[in-house]
C-alpha cells in the first residue's frame, strides 16, 4: 500500500518510523510519503490560510495551495482521499478494514477552521473522497487523527501484525466480534498479589475458554458500550444475558 500525507507539520509523522508501521515500511508492505504543504506556496511567508468568507473567527486553508499540492502528489493517479474532520463520518474498525484494502491512500491534514470546501469538491468527481471523524471532539489539526487511522489500517495489512489471528479477534472486528468489545486478558504468573487468573483459562478446555471469553466480552460490552449491546441480535444477548 502507498500512503501519502500532506501536512504543515510533517514532523508529526516521525512516529511512523517506529514499531509495526516502521517495520512494514522496511519490508515494503507500506510506502509512506509525507509532504510539507508549504512547499506549494509562492509567497515569502509561505501562506496557507486566509480569513473566512462570511466572517467569523479563525482562518481557512487556501484552496490554491491544496490544489497544487494534491495535483503534484497524485499526478494522473487516483488514490482514495481521506480528510480527518470533526464533521466526518465515524472512523470504525469496519472502515479501517475497508481502507486496508485500498492500494493507495492520500491523507489531507486540515488545520485552523478547516480546508476550503471547494478542494474536496474539486477532487470529488475524480477520487473517492472520505471526510472521516475519529471521535466527537475537536483537535488542533488532522495530523493526530491520521496517526490513529494509519495505525488502525496498517496493523490490518498482511504481514504487519506478528499473528494475523489477533486481528480477527479484535474488538469490533467483523464476524464473531461484531458489536462486541474484547474481554479481560491474563498472562503468567497464575497468582499476582493475591489475584488469581480465572481457573477456566488454566483448564486447557478450549471450548470452555472460548465460551468464557465470549461471555466476558458480552459482559464488558453491556457494561461499557450499551450502544453496541443494543445492536446485538437478541438471541446472542439473551443466551449470554442470563449469566450477566
Ligand atoms: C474538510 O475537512 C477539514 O476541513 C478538516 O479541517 C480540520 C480543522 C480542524 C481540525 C481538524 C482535525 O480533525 C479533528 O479535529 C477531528 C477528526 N476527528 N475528530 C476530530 C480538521
Amino acid at each position: 500500500m502507498r500512503l501519502d500525507i500532506i501536512s504543515i507539520f510533517p514532523e508529526y509523522f516521525a512516529p511512523l518510523d517506529v514499531s509495526l508501521i516502521g517495520k512494514a515500511r522496511e519490508r515494503g508492505t507500506l510506502d509512506v510519503r509525507v509532504h510539507q504543504l508549504r512547499d506549494w506556496t509562492h509567497d515569502v511567508h509561505k501562506t496557507v490560510d486566509d480569513t473566512p468568507y462570511g466572517g467569523g473567527p479563525g482562518m481557512v486553508m487556501k484552496p490554491e495551495v491544496w490544489g497544487e499540492a494534491i495535483d503534484a502528489v497524485i499526478g494522473d493517479g487516483a488514490p482514495r482521499l481521506v480528510v480527518p474532520t470533526p464533521s466526518g463520518r465515524p472512523f470504525t474498525q469496519e472502515l479501517a478494514q475497508e481502507l486496508a484494502g485500498e492500494p493507495w491512500l492520500l491523507f489531507a491534514c486540515g488545520r485552523y477552521e478547516g480546508i476550503d470546501s471547494r478542494v474536496m469538491a474539486e477532487y470529488g468527481d475524480r477520487l473517492r473522497v472520505d471526510e472521516v471523524s475519529i471521535g466527537d471532539y475537536v483537535l488542533a489539526g488532522g495530523e493526530v487523527a491520521v496517526l490513529v487511522m494509519v495505525e488502525a489500517v496498517g496493523r490490518l495489512l498482511p504481514g504487519v501484525l506478528g499473528n494475523a489471528q489477533s486481528a480477527v479477534d479484535d474488538s469490533f472486528a467483523p464476524g464473531s466480534m461484531r458489536n462486541l468489545v474484547e474481554g479481560p486478558v491474563y498472562t503468567k504468573p497464575p497468582v499476582w498479589r493475591g489475584h488469581e487468573v480465572p481457573a477456566v483459562l488454566l483448564s486447557g478446555h478450549h471450548g470452555k475458554v472460548a465460551r468464557w471469553r465470549r461471555d466476558e466480552a458480552l459482559r464488558r460490552t453491556v457494561r461499557n458500550r450499551p450502544d453496541l449491546a443494543a445492536e446485538l441480535d437478541p438471541e446472542t444477548l439473551d443466551k449470554h444475558d442470563r449469566k450477566l
